[in-house]
């Protein structure tokens, strides 16, 4: 499997949601061009419209505020070769985790033999599973799995798509610290094999400049792009990256932004 990425273009987009209690501007004029193969991270407080501007760029809501092109096309839905991982893995229990795995072909009503030029399905699934250090797992329940175990299926979940653009909501928040370190380094790796373009909503500035060849940083609602930073450091990148003084130095200059907008305070 190899993949290619796409490329995004925002131009002026907002997003305002009408509620029972009146209008509420979730997102306020964002403009920004995303280069194909490019990992993006999206820092920013919680409230201030991340989730929101995913959902815009991966087609599963509209606004008629702005425009969102994907390799040049104006999107009005979901595009083909997208995936997207939540914070919650949002497994199938009565599946074992290769056929959780497998569910999204079977849902496009790819069948296993369908490919007949290329190994089938479950060979890639079985694959992407020994990627993630699943290997031996694959007949085994969602329940009979940690947070992080589940979390690593949902991506292989995510990955078998082939997926040209990864969207990654908060994908390892609900894991504790060692887990969540552990996941940053299985992406990169994957990232590295797969190349696709990502892009990730973390609330982690360390997670986000460690993974990220640009972090954008949002201000709180209505959100509005504040900072978008081309991060220096370079790959492949390892545990050695985080004493890089470049990633310190990204890293500082993230949380004054938030410091200054009155997002972080020390008193
Ligand atoms: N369907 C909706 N209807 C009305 N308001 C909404 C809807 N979805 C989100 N909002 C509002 O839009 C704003 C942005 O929400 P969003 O979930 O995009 O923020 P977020 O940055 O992803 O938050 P968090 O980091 O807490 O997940 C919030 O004020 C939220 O209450």
């Amino acid at each position: 499997m190899s993949l290619s990425g796409k490329t995004i273009n925002l131009d002026q987009v907002e997003k305002i949601y009408q509620t029972r209690t009146g209008p509420v501007q979730a997102l306020s004029k964002i403009s920004v061009n995303l280069d194909s193969g490019s990992f993006v991270s999206i820092v920013g407080p919680s409230g201030c419209g991340k989730s929101t501007l995913m959902n815009l760029i991966a087609g599963l809501d509209t606004t008629p505020h702005g425009s969102i092109r994907i390799n040049g096309e104006k999107i009005n839905g979901p595009v083909d070769g997208n995936a997207v991982v939540f914070q919650k893995d949002v497994l199938l229990d009565w599946r074992s985790v290769i056929d959780n795995v497998l569910l999204p072909l079977e849902i496009q009503g790819i069948s296993w033999w369908s490919r007949p030029n290329r190994k089938t399905n479950k060979e890639r699934a079985k694959e992407l599973l020994e990627l993630v250090g699943l290997k031996g797992f694959e007949d085994k329940y969602p329940h009979e799995l940690s947070g992080g175990m589940r979390q690593r299926v949902a991506i292989c979940r995510a990955l078998i798509q082939e997926p040209e653009l990864l969207f990654m909501d908060e994908p390892f928040g609900a894991l504790d610290a060692l887990t969540r370190e552990q996941m940053m380094y299985d992406l990169l790796r994957i990232y590295n094999k797969y190349k696709f373009t990502c892009i990730f909503i973390t609330h982690s500035i360390e997670e986000a400049v460690f993974l990220s060849d640009r972090v954008l940083v949002m201000s709180s609602r209505p959100g509005k792009l504040v900072k978008d930073i081309s991060i220096n450091l370079p790959r492949p990148r390892n545990s050695e990256s985080r004493n890089d003084s470049n990633f310190t130095g990204h890293v500082n200059e993230i949380r004054s932004i938030f410091k200054t907008q009155g997002i972080l305070s020390e008193v």
